[in-house]
């Protein structure tokens, strides 16, 4: 029996995200864009239950389908669960995770270094494999993180389960190695992204309490994803993507003179006057499906509508749960919308349970 050879579990979680606030600059050399973002994370989470499993007597062999393997050789069972709320979007979910090996699976690529890690301090016990089980919530390649949440949610459960007592920043190192959204995941809150937008300012540090939940968001899903290069690429070639407007890069500067970030935690109405999003003209070519969402959206009482990050998930924003509960109602059976999944912010950062 499985569960008589588990040694310890923690259970981590951590929050998705839209952008308030998007602006792209010119790609570097390695092809990555500049960015200067303004995150809201969100009452959506990830989870992840990660245990210390000792082999079980017939070997690995049972399971394999669903094991990678550390570059130490550490072996690693991820599986999926998932729970977004709705039938048809947890079949979306699931038929896309199918895509993902594990070897490739954010969840096993955040595990993977904090098991090296362990190996080269020598607290990694022999004998066992490390099995995680991820909860997805959170639509796949919605422009919401749901694969960089379960990057933060797994790093911040392994870190305890192996015992490496990793702090927050080291914990936001490794995660900018994993993906750009994963250092917003990690932070929760509202936040400020620089960098690649991994490069994180917690803006709504002293308020937190007060401000927690307080947004509430009607998230628009669509039935196919898009793909994060894809969108980037198309966007160089844009009007917007060839001209010349700087992105500002000194966090402290951007600290002091910036209305937006003062904005950015204040109501729901004065927020609605910031949303802004530089990829979005770029999706809406690349999928008319969604300009027409949008334009549905527009014609609400929304206090406003954006594409989350490279989308294809677009977010409306009410004034109350009451609101957006009626929001949802009114977008649900619009022919391109798979489910509306409503959901409140800032959230919390990542943590263990
Ligand atoms: C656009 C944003 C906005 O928050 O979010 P999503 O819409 O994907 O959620 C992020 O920048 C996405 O972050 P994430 O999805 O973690 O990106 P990564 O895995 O690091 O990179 C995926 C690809 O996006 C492009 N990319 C990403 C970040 C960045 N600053 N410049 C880029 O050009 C690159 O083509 C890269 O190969
Ligand atoms: N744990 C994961 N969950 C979702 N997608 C993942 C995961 N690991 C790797 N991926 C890959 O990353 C891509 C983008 O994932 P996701 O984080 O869901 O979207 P986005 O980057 O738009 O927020 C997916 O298409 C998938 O191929």
């Amino acid at each position: 029996m499985e569960e008589q050879t588990s040694t310890r579990t923690v259970i981590g979680s951590a929050p998705g995200k839209l952008n308030l606030v998007l602006r792209v600059g010119k790609p570097d050399n390695k092809g990555y864009h500049p960015l200067y973002s303004i995150f809201e994370t969100v009452s959506l989470r990830e989870t992840c239950v990660a245990v210390l499993r000792a082999f079980p007597e017939g070997g690995l062999d049972n399971f394999s389908a669903e094991i990678a393997f550390t570059p130490s050789g550490y072996p690693v069972r991820v599986r999926n669960k998932a729970d977004l709320g709705e039938a048809e979007a947890n079949r979306i979910a699931e038929a896309a995770l199918a895509d993902v090996e594990v070897a490739t699976h954010l969840a096993f690529k955040a595990a993977s270094l904090l098991v090296e890690l362990a190996g080269e301090r020598g607290c990694l016990p022999n004998g066992y494999y490390l099995d995680l089980t991820v909860i997805k919530r959170i639509p796949i390649a919605g422009g919401m993180a749901g694969g960089s949440a379960d990057a933060a949610a797994t790093l911040v459960a392994v870190n305890e389960l192996l015992g490496l007592d990793l702090d927050s920043s080291a914990l936001e190192v490794l995660g900018r190695r994993l993906g750009a959204d994963v250092p917003a995941c990690l932070t929760g809150g509202v936040s400020l992204g620089l960098g690649y937008g991994d490069h994180m300012t917690r803006l709504d540090k002293d308020i937190s309490n007060e401000l927690a939940g307080t947004r509430h968001w009607v998230m628009l899903m669509s039935a196919t994803g898009l793909s994060t290069p894809a969108v980037f690429t198309a966007f160089d070639t844009s009007d917007r993507g060839r001209s010349e407007i700087p992105l500002p890069t000194q966090t402290h500067d951007i600290l002091e003179a910036d209305e937006n970030l003062k904005t950015a935690l204040g109501t729901a109405a004065e927020i609605a006057e910031i949303l802004e999003n530089d990829l979005q003209a770029t999706a809406f070519t690349l999928r008319l499906d969604l300009a027409e969402t949008y334009r549905a959206a527009k014609e609400t009482d929304a206090l406003n509508v954006v594409l989350s990050g490279s989308g294809p998930t677009i977010a409306m924003l009410a004034q109350t749960q009451a609101h957006a509960t009626a929001l949802a109602k009114k977008m649900q059976n619009h022919p391109n919308v798979v489910a509306t999944l409503i959901t409140s912010g800032p959230g919390l950062p990542a943590g263990v349970e």
